[in-house]
C-alpha cells in the first residue's frame, strides 16, 4: 500500500454505452458542466476534466463519447477507442477505466466491459442511475457482479446528493492499493459471432445478479403507447413544434419590449448628455441601435432553448427521429440525421458535430451539407424584425398569431429544403446504394431537473450575450466607421451616408444583388454578416439610424417606410438558404477533413439563395407588392 498521494495525477477514463450518464458523472465529478442529454450520441467529443479525491489524490478524468463495442463504426466510436487503445502517439492511455453502466438497462454495458476486460486496463465497473433502479425495485447484487467480473463494481448515481460517495471511495481504494501493471492487450475486433457469443454471457450475469421485479409496466410505456402511435404521435409532434414557434414569438414579446424600452431610455440619456456628433453617432447608432438591437432578441432565443433542452432532458429527442424515420427516410436521409438536425435548430455548429453518431460517410456528408439549411438561432433576429415590420400583427380565428404563422413557414421552409436537397443529393450520388437500417434506444422518459436546465439555459443566454458583445460588436464598429467616412464635405446637398466608404463599397456589389430586390444599405450589411447573422440586424440598424435625421424611430418602422414588400420577403427568402456564417463553414471543413466539402455547401447554398430570393421578388413585384 502506497501511503503518501502521487504528485502527478492519476488518468481516468468514463467509457460505456450512449446515454447511461458517463458525462453526468464526469459533470458531478469535475464540476464540469458539459451537455448531458436524455438520448444516445450527446458526446461526441473526448473532455478532460480535474478533480481531488477525498484522501487527496489528484485524478485527471476523461469524458468519451458513448459506444457499444471498441469495434468502433462511427467517428464518435473512434474518438473512444482511440483513447482507450491508445491509438493517440502524444497521449498516455487512461490507467484505470470507469466502465459506466445503466442499473435499468444493465445488458449493454456488462457486455461491453467484459470486452474492456481484454484489454488489460485495470476498471472499476460503476452502476449508474441506481436511484431509478431503486424506485423500480431492481435488485442488484454488486458482489456476485464483481466476483463473476474480476473487479470493483459499485453502484451510483449522478443526480441524487451523496449518490458518488461509493465511487469516490473506490477510486481511492484502487489507488491506494497501486494500480496493476496493465495486463497484455489481448482485445480484437469481435465479429458478429463474438458479438452473440458475448451477448449471451452479459444475460447469464444479468440471471445471476438481478432480479427484476413481475411485469413493470412502466410509465415510459404507457406514454409511448401514445406518442409513438404511428398517427397520434406524429400529430403530436407537429402540434409540439407549433406551440414552441408560437411560444417563441409571442411569448417573447412583453419581454422584448421591456429591453427595447430599456435600451430607448438609454439612446435618449446619452442623446441629452453628449452634444451632436462622432460621440453620440458611435454610442446611439453602433452600440445601442446595433449590438442592443440584437441583444432584444435574447427572451426569443431564451424560449427556444428552454423548449430544446426540455425535450432533450425528458428523452423525447429520440422518440421524435422514430417518428420522423420513415419522413426522412423517403428523402435520403438517415434515421440518426434526425437529431443531429434538430440541434441545427440552435446552431449549424453542435448540429453538424452531432452527425459523428452517423457511421456511413455518405449519409453523414448529406446531413452535414443540408444542417445549415435548419433555422439557427442566429436567424431569429432577422426573421423577428422582418415580419414584424411587413406582417400586420393580427390574430387568426383569435387564438393564432399570423406572425408566428409567418414564422412557423420559415423554420417549415428550412425543413422542406433541407429534405429536398438531401433528396436530390441521393438521386445524384447514391441512387442504387440502400440506407442501413436504423437503431436508435429509446431512453426512458426523465423529469428534466430544474437546476440542470438552468445552468444549461444560462450558458446558452451567456453565450449569446458574449456574441453581442465580441463578434457582432465588432462588425458593427466596422460598418459604423464605414458608414461614418469619409464625412461630408462642406455645403454638401446629400445625406451625409452618401459620401461614406459603405455607400460607395454598396454600390459596387448592388449591381450583382439589384436583381433580387437588395439596396445597397442591404449589401453593405450582407458582408459583415458572414460572420454571424444577427449582424445583418446590427448593420441595418446602424446605416440606417445613421442615415435617420428624423429622429429615433425603431429600425422596423423605418424599414417598413424603407423597403417594398418584394423586397422583404426576398430578403427572408435570402436568409433561409445563404450560408452566411463563416464559423459553420469551418466546422464543415473540419468535420469532412477536406475544402471540397466547404466549396460544395457555399455554392449550393448561395446558388439557392439567389434563385429563391430572385423568384420570390419577381413573383411578389408581380402581385403589385413592389
Ligand atoms: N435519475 C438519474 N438520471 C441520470 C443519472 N445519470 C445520468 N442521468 C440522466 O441520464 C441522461 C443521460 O446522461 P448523460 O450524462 O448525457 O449520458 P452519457 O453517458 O454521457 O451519454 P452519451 O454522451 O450520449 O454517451 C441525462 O438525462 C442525465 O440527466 C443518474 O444516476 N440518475
Ligand atoms: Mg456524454
Amino acid at each position: 500500500m502506497t501511503d503518501a498521494p502521487r504528485s502527478d495525477p492519476f488518468r481516468l477514463a468514463l467509457v460505456g454505452p450512449p446515454n447511461c450518464g458517463k458525462t453526468a458523472l464526469f459533470n458531478a465529478l469535475t464540476g464540469a458542466r458539459q451537455k448531458v442529454g436524455n438520448y444516445a450520441g450527446v458526446t461526441v467529443e473526448r473532455k478532460a476534466g480535474a478533480f481531488v479525491t477525498p484522501a487527496g489524490q489528484r485524478i485527471e478524468l476523461i469524458d468519451l463519447p458513448g459506444t457499444y463495442s471498441l469495434r468502433a463504426r462511427s467517428p464518435d466510436e473512434i474518438v473512444t477507442r482511440d483513447v482507450v487503445l491508445n491509438h493517440h502517439p502524444d497521449e498516455p492511455p487512461p490507467e484505470l477505466m470507469l466502465v459506466v453502466v445503466d442499473s435499468v438497462a444493465p445488458r449493454a454495458g456488462l457486455r461491453l466491459a467484459m470486452e474492456l476486460l481484454a484489454t488489460g486496463l485495470p476498471m472499476i465497473v460503476v452502476l449508474n442511475m441506481i436511484d431509478i433502479a431503486r424506485h423500480r425495485k431492481i435488485e442488484i447484487d454488486t458482489a456476485a457482479l464483481s466476483d463473476e467480473l474480476g473487479v470493483p463494481v459499485i453502484s451510483s448515481s449522478a443526480v441524487r446528493k451523496g449518490g458518488l460517495e461509493m465511487l469516490r471511495a473506490q477510486i481511492d481504494t484502487t489507488l491506494a492499493f497501486g494500480l496493476p501493471e496493465p495486463g497484455p492487450n489481448l482485445w480484437t475486433p469481435p465479429d458478429a459471432a463474438d458479438l452473440r457469443l458475448s451477448h449471451r454471457a452479459a444475460d447469464r450475469l444479468i440471471d445471476r445478479a438481478i432480479t427484476h421485479p413481475p411485469e413493470y409496466d412502466s410509465l415510459t410505456h404507457r406514454i409511448d403507447r401514445v406518442l409513438l402511435h404511428p398517427v397520434f404521435g406524429l400529430g403530436f409532434l407537429l402540434v409540439l413544434l407549433f406551440v414552441m414557434f408560437q411560444a417563441v414569438f409571442a411569448g417573447a414579446a412583453p419581454f422584448m419590449d421591456l429591453i427595447d424600452a430599456g435600451f430607448a431610455a438609454l439612446a435618449e440619456t446619452i442623446t441629452a448628455v453628449l452634444p451632436a456628433g462622432l460621440a453620440q453617432s458611435f454610442l446611439t447608432d453602433a452600440v445601442i441601435g446595433g449590438v442592443g438591437g440584437v441583444i432584444i432578441f435574447l427572451p426569443q432565443i431564451v424560449i427556444l432553448f428552454l423548449f430544446i433542452l426540455l425535450l432533450e432532458d425528458l428523452g423525447y429527442m429520440a422518440r421524435a427521429a422514430f417518428l420522423m424515420d420513415r419522413i426522412m427516410g423517403g428523402a435520403g436521409l438517415h434515421g440518426r440525421a434526425f437529431i443531429p438536425l434538430l440541434s441545427s435548430f440552435a446552431c449549424a455548429i453542435p448540429g453538424i458535430m452531432a452527425t459523428r453518431v452517423i457511421d456511413n460517410p455518405r449519409d453523414r456528408i448529406t446531413t452535414i451539407l443540408v444542417a445549415p439549411l435548419m433555422t439557427c438561432s442566429a436567424r431569429i433576429p432577422v426573421y423577428t424584425l422582418i415580419v414584424s415590420a411587413f406582417i400586420p400583427a393580427r390574430q387568426i380565428g383569435g387564438i393564432i398569431s399570423l406572425q408566428g404563422l409567418v414564422m412557423f413557414g420559415l423554420y417549415a421552409a428550412g425543413i422542406v429544403s433541407a429534405l429536398v436537397v438531401s433528396a436530390v443529393a441521393k438521386f445524384l450520388f447514391a441512387r442504387r446504394i440502400p440506407s442501413p437500417p436504423f437503431m436508435l434506444d429509446l431512453p426512458d422518459y426523465k423529469v428534466p431537473r430544474p437546476r440542470s436546465v438552468a445552468i444549461a439555459l444560462w450558458t446558452r443566454a451567456a453565450a449569446f450575450l458574449r456574441r453581442a458583445g465580441t463578434t457582432i460588436f465588432s462588425m458593427t464598429v466596422v460598418i459604423w466607421v464605414l458608414a461614418t467616412f469619409p464625412q461630408p464635405p462642406v455645403g454638401a446637398t446629400e445625406p451625409a451616408i452618401l459620401y461614406s466608404l459603405a455607400a460607395k463599397i454598396g454600390q459596387v456589389i448592388e449591381p450583382v444583388l439589384a436583381p433580387i430586390g437588395f439596396n445597397w444599405q442591404i449589401s453593405v450589411a450582407l458582408i459583415p454578416a458572414m460572420a454571424a447573422r444577427e449582424i445583418a440586424v446590427a448593420g441595418l440598424a446602424t446605416v440606417y439610424s445613421i442615415s435617420d435625421t428624423g429622429g429615433d424611430a425603431a429600425l422596423a418602422t423605418l424599414l417598413a417606410s424603407q423597403w417594398s414588400l418584394a423586397t422583404a420577403l426576398s430578403f427572408l427568402v435570402w436568409f433561409i438558404f445563404a450560408p452566411q456564417c463563416i464559423s459553420t463553414l469551418a466546422v464543415i471543413r473540419r468535420e469532412t477533413g477536406s475544402a471540397k466539402w466547404v466549396w460544395v455547401s457555399v455554392g449550393y447554398m448561395f446558388a439557392l439563395a439567389w434563385s429563391a430570393a430572385f423568384v420570390t421578388y419577381h413573383l411578389a413585384v408581380a402581385l403589385g407588392w413592389g
